[in-house]
């Protein structure tokens, strides 16, 4: 058996996954109506919408199949997600990528596989619509192309949640995104007594780029912000962009010092980037934090009210020292 290779987009590719809050959800008749329709057609016994996480596979939609997830190094979808074309496998039993593997061997003993990717708006191979069967069987190219037809109509489902729940120009959380996430989070972190920080940033004098060096320009430094945020914080934090030049971020089970290090890191890839891009103006940021401990907690709401109000507070702080005749000198 041969493992699936990690595509060169999987961290981009899980981060979206991550922020369609789509994993572990309910069963979703939108979903499986498709699967439904792809069983029916092609008149097999297993239709999957499957989507590729980090150590396993699970089915958003299973018709067929009782499992809800297997290991992604025993999925067939996990070699599907790695090229646009379908993924054919007319015998299990003569590939030797899947002769061995155990999902052939064992239950469900799939000797038949075609499994078309399914791309989230952004791009990126989530997972795929497959078809499974217990014998080896032909897939013509009319097949491909109704197999194909089917998977846009998952794609339009990712299409819809994705307009709802990301913002579309930094392919961050939206607002809403951001408030169901951080909601699930925040309920975690209460009922097991963990802390957790929320930080609040605002762009400092944005409104001046768009001015000075057009839209293009502000748009550029909102994705290169957006940018800094995922490669600083860590993947398990909620970063949101919730409206235009403000940015959130959920730290769970962060302790202060670690929240501190994170803020360090940002300042210094900030700088770095400012001398790197060199394009006629430093991009800068206030920032505000609250935090709830084991023994306070507060809800969601709280700490974003509480955030913001640190965050205007820095804010004319450092613009109150840029006004001050030293900050000339
Ligand atoms: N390029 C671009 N600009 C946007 C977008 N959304 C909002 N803006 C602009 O962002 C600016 C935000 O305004 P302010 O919050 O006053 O910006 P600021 O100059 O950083 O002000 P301070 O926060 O006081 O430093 C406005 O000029 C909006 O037009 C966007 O998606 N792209």
């Amino acid at each position: 058996m041969i493992a699936p290779p990690i595509p060169p987009d999987e961290d981009a590719r899980r981060a979206t996954l991550r922020v369609l809050q789509i994993l572990d959800t309910e069963p979703d008749e939108r979903f499986d109506r498709i699967t439904r329709m792809a069983r029916r057609i092609f008149q097999l016994p297993i239709a999957l919408v499957s989507l590729v996480d980090a150590d396993r596979q699970w089915f958003k939609s299973a018709q067929g199949l009782d499992v809800r997830e297997t290991t992604r190094d025993v999925s067939f979808c996990g070699h599907a997600i790695l090229s646009d074309d379908i993924l054919l496998v007319p015998d299990a039993h003569r590939d030797p990528r899947f002769a061995d593997n155990p999902l052939v061997t064992g239950p469900p003993q799939v000797r038949f596989y075609a499994g078309c990717p399914v791309r989230s708006p952004s791009g990126h191979r989530l997972g795929t619509l497959c078809l499974l069967d217990h014998q080896p069987r032909g897939f013509d190219e009319d097949d491909k192309a109704t197999l194909r037809d089917l998977a846009f109509l998952v794609e339009q489902q990712f299409a819809a949640l994705y307009a709802a729940m990301v913002d579309e120009l930094t392919g961050l959380a939206n607002r809403r995104g951001f408030e169901s996430q951080a909601g699930h989070v925040v309920a975690l972190c209460q009922r097991n007594a963990w802390p957790a920080t929320l930080l609040f940033f605002d762009l400092d004098g944005f409104k001046g780029v768009n001015d000075r060096y057009g839209h293009a320009e502000g748009d550029w430094a909102l994705k290169s912000f957006a940018g800094l945020l995922r490669y600083c914080l860590r993947a398990s934090d909620v970063v949101a962009r919730i409206g235009g030049d403000e940015f959130v971020a959920l730290l769970s089970g962060t302790a202060t010092e670690e929240k501190d290090r994170a803020m360090e890191r940002l300042r210094a890839q900030l700088n770095a980037l400012n001398l790197r891009a060199q394009r006629g103006y430093a991009l800068d940021f206030s920032v505000g934090s609250a935090s709830m401990s084991a023994d306070a907690p507060l809800e969601l709401e709280t700490l974003l009210t509480q955030a913001d109000a640190a965050m205007y507070a820095q804010k004319q702080q450092r613009s109150a020292a840029a006004l001050t005749p030293e900050a000339g000198r």
